[in-house]
C-alpha cells in the first residue's frame, strides 16, 4: 500500500468531520512554509545562513538569522492563504492582523519559526512550534488580545524538527500523528498514527546548570531521581538535554521521558523560560493527545489563561505518570 501523504490524511480528518476545509488548506500552508525553512537549515555554511542576524527580538534575544529568514517565509506563506484572520510570532514584537481585508480568514496563527535556535550554528536539530486559535466571533481585525485564549481553545497544533530526517508532528485533537519529509518527492508522509508516549519512564530532561537557582521543590526531585535505584524512587534515571524543546519533546514523543524547565531564580521574574502561546501550549497539546501529560508544576498547562502574547511558564510534560510525581513534589511549595 502506499504510503499516506499529509493532503490525505487531511482530507481524511476532514470527511471523518475533525476538521473544515479551511483549517485543512491552513495546515497545509503551514507544512509548505516548513519545506521551504527545511530546505534553508539543510543548506547550512553554504546558504550563507548561519550566525548572528545582528538584530535583537521583543524577548531581547539575539535573533540568528534563520530565526529572521524563518519568520519571513511563515509570514510570506501565510499572509495570502486567505485563511487566517492573524499571526504571531516569537520574533515579532506585535500580531499582524492580515493586511488584505478581503482576505481574512476565521483563524488566529501563532509560531516559533525556528525553535532551538542556539544550536543551529553547531548543526544540532532545530525545528518550528505552531498553534492555530479560532478568531473570536465578531473579531475583524485581530489584536494581540484576541490572541490570548488558553491552551485548550487550540484546534491544531504542532512542530516539525529539521534533523537527520525532516519531521512533521501535527494534532487537530484526535491522536498525534507523525509525518516525514521524503526530500524526493517533496511530500510529508505518514510514518506513525496516533503515537502514544509511554506513561513511565526513566529518562528525564532539564538544564542542569540551572541547578543551584531551582526552587527548593525542583531540588528535591531531581535529587531524588538523581539517587537512582537506592533512593526514594527505587530506580536509575538517565539524563539528556539537547537545548531545542522540539528534538527533546519528539525523543520523549518516541520513547518516553520526562522534560522540564521549571522556574529559577533566573526567570523568576518573567515567569519561566518558555513562552506559553508558541512553545508550551502546542507542545502541551500534542503530548496530551499523544496519552502524555504537561503542568506548569501547578496546573494543567493548556488551562492557563494567558495575559501577554509573549507570556512565559514553568513547563513539566511528558510521561505522564511521571508528570504527576514532578507535580506532586510542587503543589504545595
Ligand atoms: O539554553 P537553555 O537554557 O538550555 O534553554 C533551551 C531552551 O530554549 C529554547 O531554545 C528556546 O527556544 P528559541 O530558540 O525559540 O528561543 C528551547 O528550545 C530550549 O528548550
Ligand atoms: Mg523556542
Ligand atoms: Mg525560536
Amino acid at each position: 500500500m502506499s504510503p499516506i501523504s499529509l493532503t490525505r490524511h487531511l482530507i481524511e480528518e476532514q470527511h471523518a468531520g475533525h476538521i473544515n476545509a479551511d483549517l485543512r488548506l491552513l495546515i497545509e500552508v503551514v507544512a509548505r512554509a516548513c519545506k521551504s525553512i527545511s530546505i534553508a537549515v539543510g543548506k547550512g555554511a553554504l546558504g550563507g545562513v548561519l550566525g548572528e542576524a545582528g538584530t535583537g527580538n521583543v524577548q531581547g534575544e539575539a535573533q540568528k538569522k534563520l530565526d529572521v529568514l524563518s519568520n519571513e517565509i511563515l509570514l510570506e506563506a501565510n499572509a495570502w492563504g486567505g485563511h487566517l484572520a492573524g499571526l504571531a510570532s516569537e520574533e515579532m514584537d506585535h500580531s499582524q492582523a492580515i493586511p488584505d481585508a478581503a482576505r481574512r480568514g476565521n483563524y488566529l496563527l501563532l509560531f516559533d519559526p525556528l525553535d532551538g535556535s542556539s544550536n543551529i550554528d553547531v548543526n544540532v536539530s532545530v525545528g518550528t512550534i505552531f498553534s492555530v486559535l479560532r478568531c473570536p466571533e465578531g473579531v475583524t481585525e485581530p489584536r494581540d488580545e484576541d490572541f490570548l485564549q488558553p491552551g485548550t481553545a487550540q484546534v491544531a497544533a504542532g512542530y516539525t524538527v529539521y534533523g537527520p530526517s525532516t519531521l512533521l508532528v501535527l494534532t487537530t485533537g484526535h491522536g498525534t500523528h507523525v509525518f516525514t519529509l521524503d526530500r524526493e518527492i517533496g511530500s510529508f508522509l505518514l510514518t506513525r498514527r496516533d503515537v502514544r508516549i509511554p506513561a513511565d519512564t526513566q529518562e528525564f530532561a532539564i538544564n542542569m546548570s540551572n541547578q543551584r537557582h531551582w526552587e527548593p521543590a525542583t531540588q528535591r526531585y531531581i535529587a531524588d531521581l538523581l539517587a537512582g535505584k537506592t533512593g526514594p524512587r527505587g530506580k536509575d534515571f538517565n539524563m539528556r538535554w539537547v537545548a531545542s524543546m522540539v528534538a527533546d519533546v519528539h525523543r520523549i514523543l518516541s520513547r518516553g521521558g520526562i522534560f522540564m524547565y521549571p522556574l529559577d531564580a533566573k526567570c523568576r521574574e518573567k515567569g519561566g523560560r518558555l513562552r506559553l502561546m508558541y512553545e508550551a501550549n502546542p507542545m502541551a497539546f500534542v503530548v496530551e493527545q499523544a496519552g502524555g501529560a504537561a503542568s506548569t508544576g501547578r496546573q494543567r498547562l493548556l488551562e492557563v489563561q494567558p495575559t501577554a502574547l509573549h507570556q512565559r511558564v514553568p513547563v513539566f510534560l511528558g510521561s505522564r505518570n511521571e508528570v504527576a510525581a514532578a507535580v506532586g513534589y510542587h503543589a504545595d511549595g
